[in-house]
């Protein structure tokens, strides 16, 4: 729905150009929350700019609906970024209007009736649960409160897509959650297309559908979330899915581990229905030997359950070896480098 065909951006300062955005092709489908995250400086903004327009492709296309947006004149560009919502880490609210005059500026720009407007304010307002904020000005609220105002106000026109940037960046972790589970109600309750950027790995993971990692300018790696964080493939995704997956113990209880007489520690990963199987303690009991989880965690993701555990076996060396082959015909499992320390 959203597609980007090799497109690029760069930006010339004098005499030095900064390429924000090289090459990038990505189908973003209908109904999904897609999400894209990088380090700071890695394009994602202006990545987002190309999808309304806010800026033009230095090459390449970017099309919506298999329309091509620089082929469109001036009105029905026009027209087309009503279909198009967006937020910001900032909010970007009118700080002289009220909540109410917030929401329904986009409708008199589009000039819809006073009446209608009125009515359709109120079932934003309803929507987003700031009925009694209505008469309020942005500075009196919070700054999730503001967050909610930006987003009636983004679907005042009623788009087909959502466009968040860092929407979330600035908030406490609950009023986090509060957004987060907001925008997935949008997005099931209204059918709107989710397009977010950030650099928190969280976000991603708490509602997006698929992810696209950035690294200067390019899409270094772009899958379903559940397979983005059971099997990331460049060191960047890992990078990030450290950030939310703490996967090796602390160097202390490592220690700890290795006093006690522990040498050799396996990553065991389970996937979906695998996760509920009792598979670790019918190999083991089958051949005679003992496991001792040392770390790990069990997640759910995308209503699937993903397992990542450090495991140690103790018995008898050619006993562990053949438990090992038979649990690696059935789950993923690979030895712990472990440095010396
Ligand atoms: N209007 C501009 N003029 C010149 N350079 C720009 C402009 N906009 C962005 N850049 C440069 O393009 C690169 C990508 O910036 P961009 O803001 O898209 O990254 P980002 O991933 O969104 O980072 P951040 O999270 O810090 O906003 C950076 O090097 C930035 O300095």
């Amino acid at each position: 729905m959203i597609e980007f065909k090799n497109a690029s951006k760069t930006f010339r300062l004098g005499k030095r150009e900064v390429n924000a955005v090289k090459g990038v092709s990505l189908a973003i489908e209908q109904g999904e929350i897609f999400g894209i995250i990088g380090f700071s400086g890695a394009g994602k903004s202006t990545l987002l700019r190309l999808v309304n327009l806010l800026e033009q492709p230095t090459s390449g296309a970017i099309q919506i609906q298999g329309v091509d947006l620089a082929t469109l004149p001036k009105k029905e560009l026009r027209k087309l970024r009503r279909k198009i919502g967006m937020i910001f880490q900032n909010f970007n609210l009118f700080s002289s209007r009220t909540v109410a005059g917030n929401v329904a500026y986009p409708l008199k720009l589009a000039g819809i009736p006073k009446k209608e407007i009125n009515e359709r304010v109120s079932e934003l307002l309803s929507f987003v649960g700031l009925t009694d904020k209505a008469n309020d000005y942005p500075e009196q609220l919070s700054g999730g409160q503001k967050q909610r105002v930006g987003i009636a106000r983004a679907l005042a026109t009623s788009p087909d897509i959502l466009i968040c940037d860092e929407a979330t960046s600035a908030l406490d972790p609950d009023t986090t959650s509060d957004i987060l589970r907001l925008l997935k109600k949008v997005n099931h309750e209204l059918g709107i297309t989710v397009l977010l950027i950030t650099h928190e790995m969280h976000v991603i993971q708490s509602i997006c559908d698929r992810v696209a990692v950035m690294e200067e300018g390019e899409v270094i790696e772009v899958g379903s979330v559940f397979d983005t964080f059971t099997n990331p493939k460049h060191p960047t995704t890992k990078r990030f899915i450290k950030s939310v997956e703490n996967d090796l113990p602390s160097a202390k209880l490592l220690r700890e581990w290795r006093e006690k007489g522990g040498k050799r520690l396996y990553r065991v990963t389970f996937k979906g229905e695998i996760t509920n199987a009792p598979v670790l303690s019918q190999i083991t009991q089958k051949y005679s030997v003992d496991f001792n989880i040392v770390h790990g965690y069990i997640r759910e993701l995308q209503e699937r359950l993903f397992g990542n555990l450090l495991i140690s076996f103790e018995g008898n060396a050619d006993a562990i070896e053949s438990a090992m082959i038979e649990l690696q015909s059935i789950v993923d499992v690979e030895e712990v480098e472990l440095d010396a320390g």
